[in-house]
């Protein structure tokens, strides 16, 4: 079942930069249906954002590109192979869950040792500064730490690991607001001296948003978005004005979201692009304001079976 929206994807690419890629991919779990018909790309040296509510399947989706969870039916591969038991890929691999465990009686500088045999591309120097970054102490054990300094370890390694393909799956877990800007700072300055390919699922969609180049929704275990950041920045806007001039405008794309009060609705619509004609809807007092990549997620992933959506008529 979707979710009423029609799937909203970027045109399709000629770019062969393909660094992994699902096609009508399905798992399930006994009777759960945690992906169904997934296909999309993942291009080289891009920051993706795996979006999408609890149990949308983003972390099935992770755990199968990184070997961790054989899928049902379809084709998953990561640089060009099956990542299942595949040592060749896996070293160019790094995942770092939300709920990742490490062996109780190591300390943080055993488990920076054990990443730095298992992970081609680590880099020691970096994964030092980190440890200071973050305050993490080097002979604590792993089960001493916080809750927080344990997400930290996490970030850690997925940083420092610099693997060409490295996914993080909600990593945030108990990092506070200075922490997680940390993160994202130096995953930024990182990212830009030694290019590589990110993806990053995440609740916090506003901090991130910046940072992502790339957006893929999952909802209900399908892909519902695949698009760039950009287009969906420069697509996806709410509208609020007179409720005739607001729907005349929303007409020409896709609602996501209406809500009315009196003789004044509000609307989330995807556009057909920048150059909608919005001078009807300014001039009978409305205005247009960009749609937050927030909004813009939980109106793609909350709409009822049966709301009514409207097509972009391009
Ligand atoms: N090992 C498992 N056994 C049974 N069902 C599972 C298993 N792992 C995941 N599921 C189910 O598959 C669906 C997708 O779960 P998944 O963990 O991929 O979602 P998610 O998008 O990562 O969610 P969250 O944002 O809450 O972490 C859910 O319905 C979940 O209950």
């Amino acid at each position: 079942m979707t979710s009423g929206l029609t799937k909203i994807t970027a045109p399709p690419t000629t770019d062969t930069d393909v660094v992994a890629a699902m096609r009508g991919v399905t798992k399930t779990y006994g009777d759960v249906d945690a992906l169904t018909d997934v296909s999309f790309d993942i291009e080289r040296g891009r920051i993706y954002g795996l979006l999408g509510r609890n149990g949308a399947g983003k972390t099935t989706a992770m755990s199968v590109l990184t070997g961790q969870a054989i899928h049902t039916s379809g084709e998953a591969t990561v640089f060009g192979e099956s990542p299942f038991e595949n040592a060749n890929v896996l070293r160019d691999v790094c995942f770092v869950k939300e709920s990742q465990t490490y062996p109780d009686d190591l300390c943080v500088g055993h488990v920076l040792t054990a990443a730095a045999h298992l992970l081609e591309h680590w880099d020691t120097d970096f994964a030092d500064q980190l440890l200071d970054d973050f305050q993490l102490p080097r002979r604590r054990r792993v089960k001493k730490l916080s809750r927080g300094m344990r997400s930290a370890l996490g970030v850690t390694i997925g940083l420092a690991s610099r693997a060409p393909l490295t996914l993080f799956d909600e990593p945030y877990l108990g990092l506070d607001a200075v922490a997680r800007q940390l993160f994202y700072d130096r995953l930024l300055a990182d990212y830009a001296e030694h290019p590589r390919t990110v993806v990053l699922s995440t609740h916090l969609i506003d901090e991130v948003s910046n940072l992502l180049e790339h957006v893929i929704v999952v909802d209900r275990g399908r892909v519902v978005v695949d698009d760039s950041a950009d287009a969906i920045r420069q697509r996806a806007v709410v509208v609020t004005g007179p409720t005739a001039a607001v729907d005349e405008f929303s007409s020409k794309g896709t609602v996501l979201h209406r809500e009315s009060l009196g003789s004044t609705t509000r609307a989330t619509v995807r556009t057909t692009g920048p150059d909608a004609d919005r001078s009807r809807l300014l001039e009978a007092g409305g205005t247009v304001e960009p749609a937050s990549l927030q909004e813009f997620v939980i109106r793609t992933t909350s709409l009822p079976h049966d709301a009514p959506s409207q097509e972009p008529q391009s």
